[in-house]
């Protein structure tokens, strides 16, 4: 279960930026080898491991697009109407289970099997009826409503790739293509943590000086969104032994070791001294906002990633580089997420060399563009800045001045967050 080599995260110290340390991420951190097969009801968002080749074409024989009348094209006179008998009837499921001859029209159904002979399919609103004879309009394409087989897909296409995150629409691909299961990687088991001493349960009476343990619950629930099988491991105390003990029993049976609080100096802090006693630690500086410190390193050869405490720098921080990593683990296709553009109703000055994320909400303007207001308050604390945001506005290494009305690239928070 080696997804690391020894002392992987080692790096000189200077601010990085985040393309920097994605690559470094991506050099050292493998993928958890072993897969399982799950039934495609619980293959939601799991990654896919293996290529997925129908084994049936879809649909498979042709079939109609709508209800109506099934003709042969050439019986059809392109000047006036035509009158042909109807003298059989398909629906979906009960073929005409004969070929249909030239002058036959056949009462047909979506989704019935086209009889073999007519090559058509007259919607019924653009017909009319005189008994048991069908009148239709002149002024239809040959092979109109008519769906071919194989039109949807191929016998023998792959259909899904291996490192694809199942989404709804691909699961019903696969069972459309004739699968029952899917092999993927098997669920990443993360140990979650927070630190400090400040910290308490939600539910408890508040003591002065504490505040409620929120990163654990942010960050358990995107990595459940990732499919994580998560350990909450609470909150831990400041007692360097039981830290070790903790870190070193976690660090036995998962995959990952996550904690947020503690990055930034770490005097007080008995998880740094608890990784290094049975691992490595290296404090990154990233050159990002909100975030920075992060703390990345390895208890044993299992990789340990410290968070910063502050709400939405541990929320960002996780999105822009636990994201991608976790995806790695799982042996996921790391691609960026798309980013729209819209356009900014504010003004912002950054530090260059630094990418920046703001709090943003999206609204129409008069013209019907997509604007980006910006959250007013936009400390690292402000937890409810992310609630009232729709996204984030990234904003790039190299730029120094917003002005508004400028077109930014927008990051809604769909694109990576369950
Ligand atoms: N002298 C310096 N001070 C700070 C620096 C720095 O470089 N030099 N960096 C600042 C930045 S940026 C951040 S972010 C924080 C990171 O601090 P830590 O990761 O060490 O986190 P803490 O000090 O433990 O906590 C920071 C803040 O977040 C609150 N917190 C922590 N855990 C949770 C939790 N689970 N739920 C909710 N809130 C949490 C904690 O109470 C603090 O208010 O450091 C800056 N300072
Ligand atoms: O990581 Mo800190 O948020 O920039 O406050």
């Amino acid at each position: 279960m080696a997804q690391l080599s020894d002392d992987c995260f080692a790096h000189g110290g200077r601010l990085m930026r985040l393309d920097e340390a994605l690559a470094l991420l991506e050099a050292r951190i493998g993928t958890v080898s072993e897969v399982e097969r799950v039934a495609l009801t619980d293959a939601l968002g799991r990654v896919l491991r293996e290529d997925v080749v129908a084994s049936v074409s879809v649909p498979a024989e042709n079939n109609s697009a709508v209800d109506g009348y099934a003709v042969h094209f050439a019986d059809l006179d392109p000047n006036a109407e035509t009158r042909l008998p109807i003298t059989g009837r398909a629906a979906a499921g009960h073929p005409l289970g004969r070929p249909a001859g030239r002058g036959e029209a056949v009462r047909i159904f979506t989704g019935a099997l086209m009889p073999d002979g007519p090559d058509t399919v007259m919607m019924q609103e653009d017909c009319s009826l005189e008994g048991d004879t069908v009148v239709i309009r002149p002024g239809i394409k040959q092979g109109s409503n008519r769906r071919l087989a194989g039109e949807d897909v191929t016998a023998g296409e792959t259909v899904l790739h291996s490192g694809q995150r199942l989404r709804p629409q691909d699961i019903g691909l696969a069972a459309a293509a004739g699968r029952t299961d899917l092999q993927v990687s098997r669920r990443l088991r993360v140990a979650l943590f927070s630190t400090g001493d400040e910290l308490q349960e939600p539910g408890q009476a508040p003591k002065p000086g504490c505040i409620y343990d929120s990163n654990r619950y942010t960050v358990g629930a995107l990595l459940q969104g990732l499919g994580c099988r998560v350990s909450d491991l609470g909150i831990l105390p400041d007692d360097r032994e039981r830290v070790i003990a903790a870190l070193g029993a976690a660090a036995a049976d998962h995959d990952l070791l996550l904690t947020s609080g503690g990055v930034s100096t770490g005097e007080e802090d008995h998880v740094k001294a608890a990784v290094e006693a049975q691992g490595q630690l290296h404090a990154w500086k990233l050159a990002i906002k909100p975030g920075r410190p992060i703390a990345l390193g390895q208890v044993e050869l299992t990789p340990f990633v410290g968070l910063p405490g502050n709400p939405v720098a541990s929320m960002v921080t996780f999105l822009a580089v636990v994201r991608p990593m976790i995806l790695r683990l799982m042996g996921g296709q790391v691609e960026p997420p798309h980013r729209f553009a819209v356009t900014a109703d504010f003004d912002h000055k950054k530090k260059k060399d630094r990418r920046e994320w703001v709090r943003a909400r999206l609204s129409l303007d008069g013209d019907g563009r997509l604007v980006a207001r910006k959250f007013p308050r936009d400390g690292a604390g402000i937890l409810s800045s992310l609630v009232e945001a729709d996204g984030l506005v990234e904003l790039p290494e190299d730029l120094t001045r917003l002005e508004p009305g400028a077109i930014v690239d927008f990051l809604p928070f769909s694109e990576v967050t369950p």
